[in-house]
């Protein structure tokens, strides 16, 4: 049994003390796990543009001071009573959207967005409403249920899930979110069909990642946009077909789209989190069948909208939370695809850092100059 089992784990993390500040690296304390709790040793994280958002403020469910993250790979140090799903040493991966199996959400084939603990997690506590973090003798709120930027971490045991120990965490920590969302979204959410024509805003991970979804679903044409042309050549590593720069024309990049298409596509997907964007993905639809996914999170107080006659005519609006992956059934699927060689988690690791320098990550992020940036322990 290990010498930390039941007692206070002191350790470094990354705490966001306040918005838009950087993070600062910091020795925090770690309490054990109560009941139906998992601790965990992280070894690897990276920076979601999620994470980005809640630190700018943007969040209306952002609370400070917190340790942000989610996307994170790692070993399971000690259990809380009554955990059954996972063991002192499992590699394991934690999951903002648990799975319970027990709640309504879970026992439907409709959805993959369990709401067991979606109320506490949402306020910045573990489920029996306090926190196991603490500095300088203030408490530290959690964040969507995981905290990864920190060495050790506490989740719900519904909220983690054991993985194939062969899998490289330092790649299979980015199934946490981005790469997760972006493939779910193709392939659960939106349903591409083969030979099907599909436009994706957003280059980062979540964006290249449904480029490899529509791919996997036969997709024909895959037309990425972003207003960085850097992303371009990168992209079409992930299945791309075409791209198109919106600040290259002066029309409404959804007229530009429907006539480069004959009438418009029949999959589009948002991976920006810009409600402009998300009525151009939707009016960049064919009539009659053409659905555009909303995958990216917008700011606090923004709205959608359009003519009805949009939807009318046909087009259907949809959104997608992690790719509606039920996440403990599925995240093993997903590693298990990595190490047969199906996907190619490696691509999205443009960078590895140490943990120290998770601040850089984030400005990497900003820059458009990274896909993911692997933070090491
Ligand atoms: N629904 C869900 O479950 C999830 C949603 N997200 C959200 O997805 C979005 C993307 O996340 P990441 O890929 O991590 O972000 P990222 O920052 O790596 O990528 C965003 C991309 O959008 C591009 N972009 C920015 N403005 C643009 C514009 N006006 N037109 C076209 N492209 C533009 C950037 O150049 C960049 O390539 C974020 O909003 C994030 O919060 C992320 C994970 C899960
Ligand atoms: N807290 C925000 C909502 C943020 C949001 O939409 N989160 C996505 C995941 S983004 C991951 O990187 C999500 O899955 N939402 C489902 C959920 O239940 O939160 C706000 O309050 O607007
Ligand atoms: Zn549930
Ligand atoms: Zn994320």
């Amino acid at each position: 049994m290990s010498g930390t089992v039941g007692k206070v784990i002191t350790c470094k993390a990354a705490v966001a003390w306040g918005p838009k500040e950087d993070l600062k690296i910091e020795q925090i304390e770690v309490a054990p796990p109560k009941a139906h709790e998992v601790r965990l040793k992280l070894l690897y994280t990276a920076v979601c543009h999620t994470d980005a958002y809640t630190l700018s403020g943007q969040d209306p469910e952002g609370v400070f001071p917190v340790v942000l993250g989610h996307e994170g790979g790692g070993i399971v140090e000690s259990v809380g009573e009554g955990v059954t799903n996972v063991k002192p040493g499992d590699h394991v991966i934690p999951l903002y959207i648990p799975q319970c199996k027990e709640c309504k959400f879970c026992k439907s084939p409709k959805t993959n967005l369990c709401q067991k603990v979606r109320t506490t997690q949402g306020r910045g506590v573990m489920p029996d409403g306090t926190v196991r973090f603490s500095c300088k003798g203030k408490e530290l709120f959690h964040f969507m249920g995981c905290s990864t930027f920190s060495e050790y971490t506490v989740v719900a045991d519904i909220s983690v899930v054991a993985v194939n120990p062969k899998a490289e965490l330092d790649k299979v920590c980015l199934l946490g979110c981005g790469v997760s969302t972006g493939y779910g979204a193709a392939l659960n959410t939106a349903k591409v069909e083969p030979g099907s024509s599909c436009a994706v805003w957003g280059l980062g991970a979540v964006g290249l990642a449904v480029g490899l979804g529509c791919k996997a679903a036969g997709a024909k044409r895959i037309i990425g946009i972003d207003v960085n042309p850097a992303k371009f050549e990168v992209a079409k590593n992930f299945g791309f077909t075409e791209f198109v720069n919106p600040k290259d024309y002066q029309k409404p990049i959804q007229e530009v789209l429907v006539e480069l298409t004959d009438g418009g596509l029949d999959y589009t997907f948002e991976c920006v989190g810009n409600v402009n964007i998300m009525r151009a993905a939707l009016e960049s639809c064919h009539k009659g069948w053409g659905v555009s996914t909303i995958v990216g999170v917008a700011g606090a107080g923004q709205e959608i909208s359009t003519r009805p006659f949009q939807l009318v005519t046909g087009r259907v609006w949809k959104g997608t939370a992690f790719g509606g992956w039920k996440s403990i059934d599925s995240v093993p699927k997903l590693v298990d695809e990595y190490v047969n060689k199906k996907l190619p988690l490696e691509r999205f690791v443009t960078h590895n850092l140490p943990f120290e320098k998770i601040n850089e990550s984030f400005h990497l992020m900003h820059k458009g100059e990274s896909i993911r940036a692997v933070l090491k322990f």
